[in-house]
């Protein structure tokens, strides 16, 4: 056990993020007036103690110090409360609030999608939180599955979701951490104007739930692709597609919540309203006048009048203002893989957890600084040279372009390959095979869907890349004895000797018959036995060709 501070012992790692390590850990005595909860000694609590790289930055300290009161005060019931936060030497911890339940990334993962109605619901309610910090004028932009934790999600039917690492993005913004390292993540949640690094407000966060309604209903974000690069394209140049599964309604909100122009995205408190409206119009026991009232869901949706501005980001006129000259995306907001923890940082290692060093889905590695440019179309220009966005690019790509060296064994190789002409085996005549193909059973309609098992992928076992020794020869099957025919006389015509002395022999015969037996020698009028007319008949064609010999 470790105390944090006087006040709390760290007992045991409940997971990792980018950004540091949260711990269960137990209060040993109550905490002073600077804490917004005193607490009391024994109370269990989670504590997410920051990377040392941040709480070695100075101005993440002073931001830590700055933001407090706002972290402090930030209470809704669907947010998860910081109760103190505590900076003491090389330490920056902040001490919440223990939350009892999987985050819905793993709950995701391991129950599949959920029905319209239930991901409207869920969805609803951290529009609920949105709703309260953005009126408190903090955006959140990092919002994804994995910052949203299941309170009482243990089997009594009532899900709620409870918001979390408020104001972690924004304090892990510094200046010079996103210049001097290199941050990771995928960018299945990044706003179009984030990646482009035009000015952030609320509607950043909107977006995000937007994506993460789609992917509570479809289980995989709308915007996919192989590299980062792809990913954040898809986000500035291409629509969302409408799965067919998707209630029209619902429809409606998803399609407005990932607007590329963030003014035409709707307010967190209307799209908190428009989902319940949309919930209770698609269920199976809607009246008609609720199934009414959600297909003129468009009319709930109006924009926030006066959105919440990102300081820093130009948002809030003070673009490249001294909070966050350098950020242009919020850091790590981003997330192709929902698993993949927010980042600014390299891993250093650290206890295991989901989103740890050894979490197979996290997508980049940390990359050197002073690559070339080359970053997304419309980023901002940088003097001071390239973007991290840039480099985290190239990083993708890089690591798609790799080149595996290994070992190729002579006989796959396509180019060492000769034809080996092989013994056919000897096998019983088989009946050619039908494909088979798997019948899918068809889309459960959206009201009858259920919460499903997730399946899994088998994933192959590791490969070995180990020089193998080509394979010996196999020994050449000895040849057999040619059998001879049992009919010894080949077939006339067939170019065999006998067989055309056969033939003639076989034609003499038969002309001799037919000379002797039939009354051809009186319709050719001679009186010459067989052999005489041969005889005959040779001296002309003799004296023909002598004639012709001259
Ligand atoms: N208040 C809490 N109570 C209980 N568990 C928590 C709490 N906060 C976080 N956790 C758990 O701790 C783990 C790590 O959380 P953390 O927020 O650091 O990870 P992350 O969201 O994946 O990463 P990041 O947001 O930094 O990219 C998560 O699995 C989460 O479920």
């Amino acid at each position: 056990m470790r105390p944090v501070g006087s006040k709390y012992l760290l007992e045991e790692p409940l997971g990792r993020g980018a950004t540091g390590t949260v711990w269960r850990a137990r209060q040993r005595e109550t905490a002073g007036a600077e804490a917004a909860v005193a607490g009391e000694p024994g109370e269990t609590v989670a504590i997410k103690v920051l990377k040392e790289e941040l709480a070695h930055d100075a101005d993440v300290v002073m931001r830590f110090l700055r933001e407090r009161s706002v972290l402090l005060r930030l209470t809704h019931p669907n947010i998860v409360r910081t109760r103190d936060l505590v900076v003491e030497g090389d330490l920056l911890a902040l001490v919440m609030d223990l939350v009892d339940g999987p985050d819905l990334h793993r709950y995701l993962r391991d129950n599949g999608p959920f029905s319209p109605v239930a991901a409207a619901l869920l969805t609803a309610q951290i529009a609920d939180a949105l709703a309260a910090s953005h009126a408190d004028g903090v955006v959140h932009r990092d919002l994804k599955p994995a910052n949203v934790l299941l309170a009482g999600s243990d089997g009594s039917g009532q899900m709620h979701p409870m918001l979390t690492d408020f104001g972690i993005a924004r304090l892990a913004d510094s200046p010079g951490l996103t210049r001097t390292h290199e941050f990771v993540g995928t960018p299945a949640y990044v706003a179009p104007e984030s990646a482009e690094g035009r000015p952030q407000t609320s509607a950043v966060d909107i977006y995000g739930a937007g994506i993460l309604l789609y992917e509570l209903v479809t289980g995989r974000p709308p915007f996919a692709g192989a590299t980062a690069l792809e990913v954040l394209h898809r986000h500035l140049s291409e629509e969302p597609r409408r799965p067919s599964t998707l209630p029209e309604p619902l429809w409606t909100v998803i399609e407005r919540c990932l607007r590329k122009r963030p003014e035409e995205r709707p307010g967190a408190e209307n799209l908190a309203r428009a989902l319940r409206a949309v919930a209770s119009g698609i269920g199976a026991h809607a009246s008609p006048a609720q199934a009414e009232a959600a297909l003129g869901v468009a009319a709930l949706l109006a924009p926030d009048p006066a959105p919440a501005t990102v300081p820093g980001t130009g948002g809030d006129g003070r673009s490249g203002g001294d909070a966050d000259p350098t950020q242009v995306l919020p850091s790590g907001a981003g997330s192709y893989d929902p698993a993949a923890a927010t980042s600014v940082l390299p891993s250093t290692g650290g206890p295991g957890g989901p989103g740890g060093q050894g979490d197979p889905t996290r997508a980049m590695p940390p990359m050197p600084m002073g690559a070339p440019a080359g970053g997304p179309p419309g980023g901002p220009q940088n003097p001071e040279g390239p973007h991290p966005w840039e480099s985290q690019m190239r990083a993708a790509r890089d690591r798609n372009e790799q080149t595996q060296v290994r070992y190729l064994d002579p006989t796959e190789d396509p180019l060492r390959r000769r034809p080996q002409r092989q013994a056919a085996p000897q096998q019983p005549p088989q009946r050619p095979q039908q494909p088979q193909y798997r019948q899918q059973p068809p889309p459960a309609p959206y009201a009858q869907q259920q919460p499903q098992a997730p399946q899994r992928r088998q994933e192959p076992p590791p490969q070995r890349y180990e020089p193998q020794r080509p394979p010996a020869p196999e020994p050449r099957p000895r040849r057999e004895p040619r059998q001879r025919s049992a009919n010894p006389m080949k077939i006339p015509g067939l170019g065999c000797l006998k067989g055309c002395l056969f033939t003639i022999i076989l034609l003499f015969v038969a002309a001799w018959l037919v000379w002797e037996l039939t009354p051809l020698q009186e319709w050719i009028g001679t009186t010459r036995g067989f052999f005489a007319q041969v005889g005959h008949v040779f001296h002309s064609v003799q004296r023909f060709v002598q004639k012709l010999g001259g």
